[in-house]
């Protein structure tokens, strides 16, 4: 009977920096929750979201990337990722199809071989490449460890996403229903919130900035239709302020403004954003500093 055959758990994707891990995730959901961007080591917060289906419910968790760790924020880090791999049923390494498979990958599948968890190679990023190169990669992945299934798939051309889950499904536990039917995410709105400014005020900015800034929420006040959000972006030195702010303070401007809209449309009404820029020197070494940053 249907209750016999109910499958419930969780799952996340790993995969080196860049491998496509968010962009997948979203697509998965089909709403913005985690985020995304072209540099790497950008997700920083476990971001949980729950897939309902008549027959299971998926829960998926997002982890930033695993890498050499040059400071304490870099360390936790990882400590945060292996937390998270050893917690879920079901791990999908992600490799992208159109680069070689590397050291980091080789990596990464040798951690969490020695996992309770199933693992499914996802290879990412399919519409970047012909069939023959596509074939050649998954030859290489397969060679890379032991896996329950490998798939290849697109979140840009919504190809094999639903095969995806399908599959990540067939490895979960027989379980009762873990959360409600109307949940999609269990995270705080104000870590939601955050991540948008966060990511709205990364673009367009120097290769080396994206690690130093952070966004902390002081309120998040709800009125009539209205939403009034009033946060804080923080960056390590005050030479980076001028960057953010921009030429009369045009930059943090178009900041808000992206961040503003994209706020509206996840929480549904009219936002107010209001926006300073501090320094926090050297946050990323400061053990009290990361604290306050949420980390
Ligand atoms: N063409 C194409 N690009 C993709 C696809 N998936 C992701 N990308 C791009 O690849 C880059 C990295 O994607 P992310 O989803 O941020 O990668 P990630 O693995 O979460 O990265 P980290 O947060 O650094 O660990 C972004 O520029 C995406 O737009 C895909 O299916 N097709």
């Amino acid at each position: 009977m249907a209750d016999n055959s109910y499958r419930a758990g969780f799952a996340c994707f790993v995969g080196r920096p860049n491998a496509g891990k968010s962009t997948l995730t979203n697509a998965i959901i089909g709403q913005k929750i985690a985020i995304t961007s072209n540099k790497p080591q950008t997700t920083r917060h476990i971001i949980r979201a729950v897939l309902h289906r008549p027959e299971s419910q998926l829960v998926l968790v997002d982890t930033p990337g695993l890498h050499r760790p040059r400071t304490l924020l870099g360390e936790r880090l990882n400590d945060l990722v292996r937390a998270t791999w050893s917690e879920v049923d079901v791990i999908g390494l992600c490799i992208p199809a159109n680069e070689p498979v590397g050291k980091g990958d080789t990596f990464i599948a040798g951690e969490i071989a020695a996992l309770k968890a199933t693992v499914v190679a996802v290879v990412t990023k399919t519409d970047l490449v012909d069939k023959e190169t596509l074939a050649k990669q998954l030859l290489a992945v397969t060679a890379l460890g032991e896996f329950a299934d490998v798939v290849p798939v697109s979140a840009v051309a919504n190809s094999q996403l639903d095969t995806l889950v399908d599959v990540m499904v067939g490895h979960l536990p027989k379980s009762p229903q873990l959360y409600p039917d109307d949940m999609l995410t269990d995270e705080p709105e104000h870590v939601l919130v955050g991540e948008m400014i966060r990511e709205a005020a990364l673009e367009g900015v120097r290769d080396e900035l994206p690690h130093s800034i952070a966004v902390l929420i002081q309120e998040i006040i709800p009125e009539d239709g209205l939403t009034k959000v009033y946060a804080d972006i923080y960056i390590e030195r005050q030479s980076q302020k001028a960057i953010m702010i921009g030429a009369r303070g045009a930059r943090l401007k178009e900041v808000g403004t992206k961040a503003r809209l994209q706020i509206q449309e996840l929480l549904g009404t009219k936002v107010y954003l209001d926006l300073h820029v501090r320094v926090a020197k050297d946050w990323q070494r400061d053990p009290r500093q990361l604290r306050r940053l949420g980390f």
